[in-house]
């Protein structure tokens, strides 16, 4: 196994070499119907994809009033097909606005002279490229932009070659209408002339009795109007984002002759739990937010959930393995129902009639096995501490009485007069001592000193959906994916002497551990008392990731909501300000701040590593743009190799200098190979020839590697004591 992480940096490699032609290649097709190839061999196979329907899939969205597209009911005399709209208007008499308004866009479409301009409008979907290229419109603002310099392509393209293949955006910004934004930003700007005048008049009227209180008040007045202008100022411009989940799906998941089932071409994420104590952390609860997370809508075989106990508690380990058993039901339930939370301890709380939109038959049958499946699981959960001490105490007697024996024989019969001396350890159920913390702590078995244990407790599940049947005595899942993500229970080593009792040092554990067991290319994290509350919200964070220029984006923070909060909300506790205010307000401006939790993390940003596309801003005003440091030196050797531009944009990076810095990132090489892959596999899908640094559609349809034991001892070698001790950057 140690030959094998080279070949795991090769397989993700020759991978966009060895699939099917059309998945690697890049062509269009040009207005004339001619397909051109734009990779370096010409002899590209243009029976598959291309020529069939599948490149061509019609979208719908909202439509952006465009010149070319007004909304029926407004004038909608647009220059370009003034003189033509005016007689069909006037040809139409009667027919009212309405109808002279469609002869109108019709009319202009057969002007514009293109034939299959011509062709797609008779959809009547909005052409998305055609009114980039056309308008000076752009899709979202921000980190996933459509920069100015794009408009010039590599290879001579112009911008007309696009308009044949219909390429949509993934997400949008939505702006605040105005009727909302604009009195708040009147109501800034009066405050702001208000407290202009009080100081004006604090500053002017000095008390002369008491000069040296007059002053002091001013320099407090003065420092509180400036913190408040601080927070003020950034307000100004609040947004909001869209995705589109339709279009996410018709590029990563759509059924092609190569690909019947539409298996997905979406990359891997890694979910993140944190729990560090089963006293104050409900094991209960810690079970549901797993739950909420195996039965998340997400490509089953790209998804894996990671625990980190930082109490090495016994009774989490069971929890979840309980917790991993329940899912084998509750995962298909929810699938099969649309189960909306996916969270069982909330979804059976909520208030209002659960069959509303349920079209199954069986659903009221279904949600009642399900229901008392989970109310037996919840009892099992909460004996488990009664459990586990019962059992303690039978293997403890039994091993009492056993060095009882054996001291008697010894002494000839009889017991030595000092008795036995027995261990009284904590143990698992198959009859071993278990690793972690003890009941009766002990050295090497106490909360802050104890052995790195790892646990798959879910397997990696198979690459092509396993369908259900109809289970005597329980649910009926003929039709339905019964898969449940990969599972692991990582509880990181501990001694005496290190501070590692931070959150920070459990996330790093789980990053490394991750990094060899599933390398998924993003990173959700959750603290054990949160759950996923909308099931394709990993999907919603996509969309924004795998977008245009989304490559430069480090990460996208859910917000935070919160149940249990009294009803008059007296203290504040849902935080409406800040995650519906300050952080899209933050996003108009430059982007959210990260809060600790439900964050989705682009592996490779969190290791250090620039965006591979980053800039840098200098000058007074950060006037000046250009390409910063890392990415001219690598730009600089790609054009002394020999390799075109084209292809080393679709190739893992290799040559990135850090990487060689065994320092960095500790001495696992197994580790360090799985760097470059979480890059490439993190790039947005190179579907169109204005995405920079994409990587080839269909790169990812290839099965995960078998986890086997060295690879499994890897990882726990990862989250040991000592790992990242002498390393630059990680926290332990
Ligand atoms: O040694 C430790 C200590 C804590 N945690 C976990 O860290 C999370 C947050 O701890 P908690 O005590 O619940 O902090 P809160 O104030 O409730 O959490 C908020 O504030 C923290 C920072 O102060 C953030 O890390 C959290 O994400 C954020 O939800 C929990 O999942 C814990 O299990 C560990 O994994 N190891
Ligand atoms: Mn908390």
């Amino acid at each position: 196994m140690a030959s094998s992480p080279p070949k795991k940096t090769l397989n993700s490699q020759s991978s966009s070499l060895s699939r099917p032609p059309q998945a690697v290649k890049f062509g269009r097709r040009t207005s004339s119907g001619r397909i051109v190839s734009l990779s370096r061999d010409d002899d590209m196979d243009v029976s598959g994809d291309y020529s069939g329907q599948n490149d061509y899939i019609n979208y719908t969205v909202l439509m952006p009033p465009t010149p070319d597209n007004q909304p029926a009911g407004s004038s909608g005399s647009t220059s370009e097909s003034k003189g033509d709209a005016n007689r069909g208007g006037g040809g139409g008499g009667g027919d009212g606005p309405k109808m002279g308004n469609k002869l109108e866009r019709r009319l202009s479409v057969m002007k514009s002279n293109n034939k299959s301009m011509l062709l797609r409008s008779q959809t009547g979907d909005f052409d998305h490229n055609r009114w980039l290229f056309e308008s000076k419109g752009k899709y979202g603002i921000g980190n996933a932009f459509w920069s100015e310099e794009d408009d010039t392509y590599d290879g001579g393209v112009s911008k007309s070659d696009f308009l044949d293949k219909p390429w949509k955006p993934l997400t949008r910004k939505v702006n605040i209408p105005a009727k909302v934004l604009s009195p708040y930003r009147l109501l800034i700007v009066i405050r702001l002339v208000i407290v202009f005048f009080f100081l004006w008049w604090r500053i002017t009227n000095p008390n002369e009795d008491a000069m040296w209180l007059w002053g002091l008040s001013i320099v407090c007045e003065i420092w509180f109007a400036f913190s408040w202008i601080l927070d003020i100022l950034p307000k100004l411009n609040p947004i909001n984002r869209a995705t589109d989940l339709a279009a996410l799906h018709d590029k990563f998941e759509q059924p092609s002759p190569s690909n019947p089932t539409g298996r997905s071409d979406l990359p891997g994420v890694d979910v993140f739990v944190s729990t560090a104590d089963p006293e104050k952390e409900p094991p209960l609860v810690t079970a549901n937010t797993l739950l909420s997370i195996l039965a998340v809508d997400y490509p089953i075989e790209k998804l894996s959930a990671y625990i980190s106990d930082d109490g090495g508690a016994i009774l989490t380990f069971e929890a979840m393995a309980e917790a991993v058993r329940f899912a084998e039901y509750w995962v298909p339930f929810c699938r099969k129902h649309d189960i909306e939370p996916r969270n069982p301890d909330s979804y059976f709380s909520i208030k209002k009639d659960p069959t509303k939109n349920k079209k199954r038959q069986d659903f009221v049958k279904d949600r009642r096995w399900i229901k008392r499946e989970y109310d037996e699981f919840k009892v099992r959960i909460n004996g488990l501490p009664e459990q586990i001490k019962k059992r303690a105490e039978q293997f403890n007697l039994r091993e009492e009485l056993k060095e009882k024996r054996i001291a008697r024989e010894k002494n000839g019969g009889v017991l030595p007069p000092d008795g036995v001396d027995v261990v009284k350890a904590t143990w698992m159920a198959d009859g071993t001592h278990w690793p972690g913390t003890w009941f009766e702590p002990k050295p090497d078995h106490s909360k802050g000193d104890h052995a790195g244990i790892l646990q798959i407790m879910s397997k990696v599940p198979e690459l092509e959906p396993v369908i259900g049947g109809p289970n005597e005595g329980a649910l009926d899942f003929t039709g339905i994916d019964i898969r449940v993500p990969m599972f692991a229970y990582v509880s990181r080593e501990k001694r005496p002497g290190f501070d590692h009792n931070k959150k920070a040092g459990a996330m790093n554990g789980m990053v490394r551990a991750s990094a060899i067991l599933s390398n998924g290319a993003f990173i959700l994290n959750l603290d054990c008392d949160h759950y996923i509350y909308n099931s394709k919200a990993i999907k919603e964070g996509m969309c924004f990731m795998m977008d245009r220029g989304g490559d430069r984006i480090c990460y996208i923070q859910f917000p935070q909501r919160f149940e249990g909060i009294d009803p008059s909300d007296r203290y504040a506790n849902h935080n409406t300000v800040f995650f519906d205010g300050n952080m899209r307000a933050l996003d108009g401006l430059q982007g959210p701040v990260y809060v600790g939790t439900g964050c989705m993390f682009r592996r490779y940003a969190l290791y250090g590593f620039n965006p591979p596309r980053a800039n840098e801003y200098t000058g007074v005003f950060g006037q000046e743009k250009a390409p910063a440091l890392h990415v001219r030196t690598q730009s600089q050797a790609s054009q002394t190799s020999q390799a075109s531009d084209l292809e080393s944009d679709t190739q893992p990076l290799h040559d990135d200098p850090d990487l060689g810095l065994p320092k960095k990132f500790g001495n696992s090489t197994m580790f360090t190979d799985t760097i470059p892959v979480a890059e490439y596999q993190g790039r947005p899908l190179a579907d169109h020839m204005s995405v920079k640094n994409g990587r080839p559609p269909g790169a990812l349809l290839l099965p995960r590697p078998p986890l086997d034991a060295p690879t499994v001892a890897e990882a726990i070698a990862v989250i040991s004591c000592w790992y990242c001790f002498g390393t630059i950057d990680m926290l332990c």
